[in-house]
This record gives C-alpha cells, structure tokens and sequence, in this order.
C-alpha cells in the first residue's frame, strides 16, 4: 500500500505520522541507553557522544558512519577485556601454585589444586573475578591458619608469598592488608577472616621475640669476653623458651648488651685520650726539635760573630801606628765582643727556660697517662676474673673450667698418675622452679654450690658448667677414693635442709665418674662421665655411677 506524503488537505498521511513518531521515540531510546554504559571506556564514550548528536539531528547517512565507527571501537573493548581477564586469570593461578608449594595439609592442598584447574579450564570471558578472587582469599587464611599452628612453616609460607619472614605483620588486619593487596575483600570476606583462630597471639609473639633475641647474638661485635654468654643464652634461645624464661632471657641480655656497651665505652674513652695525648707528644717533639735547630743556629751566629771580632782585631793590631790607638781600638773590639756573648748567653738561657717548661709538661702527662693505664688494667683484671665466675653461684664457669681442664691434662700428662672427671646433675630441677618459681630454684642452686664447695678441698677443682650442672676435677686421686667423695658430696646435698615457705624440699644429685685415659681428649672423657650420669639418672637418680663399672652407687 503506497502512502502519499500528505493529504490533499496538507495533513501528513497517519501511517507516516505514525513511523516519524516511533523514530522519534526509537531515537530518545538509543540516546538514553547510551547514557548506561558512559564512564567504561574512553573511545566508546566518544563514540556514544557523537551517536547521541546525530540521533538528535536527521542525518541518516551520518548515523550510518558512527554506527560502524561504535562497531569497531566495541569489537576493540572486546578483545581488551579479554585479555584483561586472560592475564588475571593467569596471575591467580600463578598465585595458587605459589601456595601449593608449601607444607599444607592434604585436604587444603586438594581444595586449591581444584580451585587452579577449575581456573585453567574456564573461558576468561567466563571468569567471574570478583567470586574467583573471593575464593582465594580465603585458601590464603586458611594457609596462615595453618602456618601459626606449626610455626616451622613461616619462612615457606613468607617466602611463598613472596614476603620476607621479617616483613611479618604485628596484627591481623595488617596480614589482611598484606594478604589482601589488590583484592577488595567482600563483606562476606572480611568477615570470615575475622573467624579465623587468634593467630597471631602468644604462640607468634614468642617466636618472634625469639628470633630477634637470636638475631641479636648473632653480632660478631660483641667483645670476646661476652661471647661465652651470649653463646648460652643463645643456646637457651635455640632450645624453645617457656613464657617464664622469656623474661630471664630478655633480663639476661639486657645486662649483657649494657654491660657490653659500657666496657666498650670507656675502652674507647680511653683509647680517644691516648691518641690525644699522643698527639701533644708529637707537639712538644717538634717543638723541641725547633728549638735544638735555633740553637745550632745561634751557635753558628756566635761563631761568625767572634771569627769577625778576631779578623778586626787583627787589622787593628796590622794598620795601628801608635800604641794608644792600638789600645783604644782593642777596648772597644773587646767591649763589643762582650756584648755579643751576653747577648748569645741571654737568649740561649731564655730558651733553655721554655724548653725547660716543655719538659715539666711532658714529665706530668706522662705520669698521667701511667697513672690511667694502671687504673685500667685493673679494671680489665676485675673484667677478666669476673668473666671467669658465674654470677649465680660465684663458682668458676665453663670459660674458666675449659681453660682449667687444659692445664690439669698437661700436668698429668706429665706427671701421669690419675685424673678424675664427674658430672653432677641436679633431680628434677625443673619441678623445683615449676612448684617454687625460677628465683627459689636460683637459690637451690647456690645453696648447692656452697655445699659442694664445703666438702672439697684445695686441689679439687669444681666450676658450674651450665644450668642445674655442676662439673669436677680430681687429680691425684684413684678412682676408690674419687668414688668415696662423690658419695659424700651427694649425701650432703639429700642431707641439705632445703625449706621454702616452712616447707622442706628433697634436693638431690645424681654423678658420672670417669678416669682420663691416656692419649684421650678432655671431651671423650667427658663423654664417658656424661653417659654415666645418664645411667645414674635412668637407674632412678640421687645415685653415682662410674663410667666401666656395672654397679651404681647410692648415696651413702
Ligand atoms: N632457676 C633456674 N633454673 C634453671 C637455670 N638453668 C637451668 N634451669 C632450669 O633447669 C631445668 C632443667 O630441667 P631438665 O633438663 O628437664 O632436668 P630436670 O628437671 O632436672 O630432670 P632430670 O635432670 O632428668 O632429673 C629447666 O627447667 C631449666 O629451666 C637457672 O640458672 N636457674
């Protein structure tokens, strides 16, 4: 049906009316949708400017070009966008395979291999990121959930995550934060981490607390005489600290760095003085120096001034013609000669006095400088005795007893007879400082010291080697009557009346005796007494046994 433009009447015909109108309308509809995908990428937004302008005006074929120009730009953003997720998606599974590499239990381990093939397969136009990403975080604390249960996985699982151990945040939202980078967690996400176990509680302050501790002695600084402590409180450290030996270990090492510092100091002061001091020396020797060159100067003046004195003389007496002019010419040659060596002795004295002076100086700072390397050799004397003892119980420590052991060797080496080692061990100790507390075990422990001490005598040889150990010396004794001590010194401890708060507590020791071998090293014989006092202590404590000998002996 053919439809004329307008009616006779000058109206247009209804059908084109009606088509001119849905136009209009299909126009607004393209011009408002177009708003909705506004702000997602600049080319389209251009483009969409320009198509909202010809949807406004009534040019058909310039709608057609911006139409097809819309067309390639989408086609572009397509591809974009694909890739895009192509990469993401390749950056998580990466991320993934970094997290299977660790310790992880089996089931963890299977739900995020699942998880990376499930990602490999997906078509990335496919991959909903934001649900993908979600997923992941939660594999990442369920992981550190993991790792705080068994420390021993931190470093891996850092380093897994390519963090440095030392990077450890100090509380959980900042291993959010950490875990998080780049991922906006959903609600939903922030609050399942929040149901994750207290993880970064006691259990990780101690372990940090213990590695920096350890880091710490690790210093090659330190003066050789701390080292011996540092090496035990290390070994303390190594060992694993309870809650309670924390706070000895931190006091302990306070003491020693300040300790440390404080004899490192006034050494430096010391050695700063000196090298001033020997600074001024080194004035005074040139000056000293100067002046011995002026006075070979002045000598040399005095000289040519005589030789000059004579020379006139002698031309006085050769061109003098009569006796008085002679004698008038003499006088005064003479009188001026004089003068010149009043003149040289003046001065020489006015410099013999400043070099004088200069000597007193030197004389003073060198009695000075006698009187502080005295003082501090003595100070060094008490350092080096004091390093030698244990503070606890004032007995010799083990710097003390190694050094003690060498020279006990040499001499029976030399004079042969017999050599005795033991190793005395207090029965359980740690319940002492369980029940009681660690101060009132410090005490048991002197209290023992000084018991032993007691029962022994001068050639004997007693140091505490560590801990709740105490290591002796005997020399010149047979192995009969290195037995009988030790069974005297182990009835005196079970006899000790230890009493804490009214009660009495039950101390006892158990020995390994061993008898040095010849051609065998200080530390195989310390090994035999060692394996000793284990059986000592396997066969029931308070007890000695002798290192080749099937019978244990009980305290008497
Ligand atoms: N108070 C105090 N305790 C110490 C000191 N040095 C080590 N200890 C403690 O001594 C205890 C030694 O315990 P263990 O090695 O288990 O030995 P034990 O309890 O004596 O048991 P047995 O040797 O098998 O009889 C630990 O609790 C240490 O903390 C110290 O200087 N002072």
């Amino acid at each position: 049906m053919s439809c004329p433009d307008s009616f006779e009447n000058g109206d247009p015909c209804p059908a084109l009316q009606r088509l001119q109108a849905e136009n209009q309308l299909l126009r607004q509809a393209m011009v408002r949708s177009s708003f909705a995908v506004v702000g997602h990428d600049s080319a389209v937004d251009h483009c969409l400017r320009e198509l909202r302008q010809v949807l406004r005006g009534e040019d058909g074929a310039q709608l057609e070009a911006v139409l097809a120009q819309l067309d390639i730009v989408l086609v572009d953003v397509a591809s974009r966008r694909s890739a895009s997720l192509h990469e993401q998606r390749h950056a998580l599974i990466g991320q993934a395979t970094k997290l299977q590499t660790l310790n992880l239990s089996q089931e963890l381990h299977r739900a995020i291999t699942q998880f990376s093939q499930a990602l490999d397969e997906i078509d990335p136009l496919q991959l909903d990121l934001s649900a993908a990403l979600s997923e992941f975080n939660q594999y990442q604390w369920q992981v550190l959930a993991q790792f705080v249960a068994h420390k021993s996985l931190a470093a891996g699982l850092l380093e897994g995550l390519g963090t440095p151990a030392s990077a450890l945040p100090a509380d959980k939202s900042a291993v959010s934060n950490e875990l998080d980078r780049g991922v906006s967690p959903s609600s939903e996400n922030t609050a399942a981490a929040d149901d994750q176990p207290s993880m970064l509680g006691y259990a990780y302050i101690v372990g940090r607390v213990e590695s920096v501790l350890y880091e710490l002695f690790e210093d090659d600084d330190l003066p050789a005489n701390y080292q011996l402590q540092a090496r035990r409180l290390k070994r303390k450290i190594n060992r694993g600290l309870h809650g309670y030996e924390l706070v000895t270990v931190v006091e302990s090492l306070a003491r020693l760095v300040r300790d440390a510092a404080s004899d490192q100091r006034s050494l430096g002061d010391y050695l700063q003085q000196l090298i001033e001091r020997l600074a001024e020396f080194q004035a005074s020797l040139m000056d000293m120096d100067a002046a011995q060159a002026d006075e070979v100067a002045l000598a040399r003046d005095l000289d040519q001034q005589l030789r000059a004195h004579v020379d006139h003389l002698q031309h006085s007496v050769r061109e003098a013609q009569d006796l008085e002019q002679l004698k008038t010419s003499l006088t005064e040659r003479l009188d001026s000669l004089l003068a010149s060596l009043t003149l040289q002795r003046e001065q020489r004295e006015r410099r013999d006095q400043a070099l004088l002076g200069r000597l007193k100086v030197l004389a003073e700072r060198v009695a000075e400088l006698e009187s502080e390397a005295q003082h501090y050799r003595a100070h060094i004397d008490t350092q080096q005795r004091q390093t030698l003892l244990d503070p606890l119980t004032g007995l010799p420590n083990r710097a003390a007893w190694n050094a003690r052991l060498r020279t006990a060797m040499e001499q029976w080496q030399a004079r042969g007879g017999d050599l005795l080692l033991a190793i005395l061990d207090v029965d359980h100790f740690k319940q002492v400082n369980d029940s009681y507390g660690h101060l009132a075990g410090d005490k048991v422990l002197k209290l023992i010291a000084d018991a032993l001490v007691r029962e022994l005598g001068e050639k004997e040889f007693i140091a505490r080697f560590g801990g709740e150990e105490f290591v002796l010396l005997l020399p010149d004794r047979s192995l009969a009557s290195g037995q009988d001590l030790l069974r005297r010194l182990l009835a005196s401890i079970e006899a000790c009346p230890f009493h804490f708060k009214g009660e009495r507590l039950p101390i006892t020791l158990s020995a390994g005796l061993a008898s040095f071998r010849s051609a065998e090293t200080g530390e195989e014989a310390f090994q035999r007494a060692d394996q000793a006092l284990y059986r000592a202590k396997h066969e029931g404590r308070n007890r000695l046994v002798v290192d080749g000998e099937m019978t244990v002996c009980l305290a008497p």
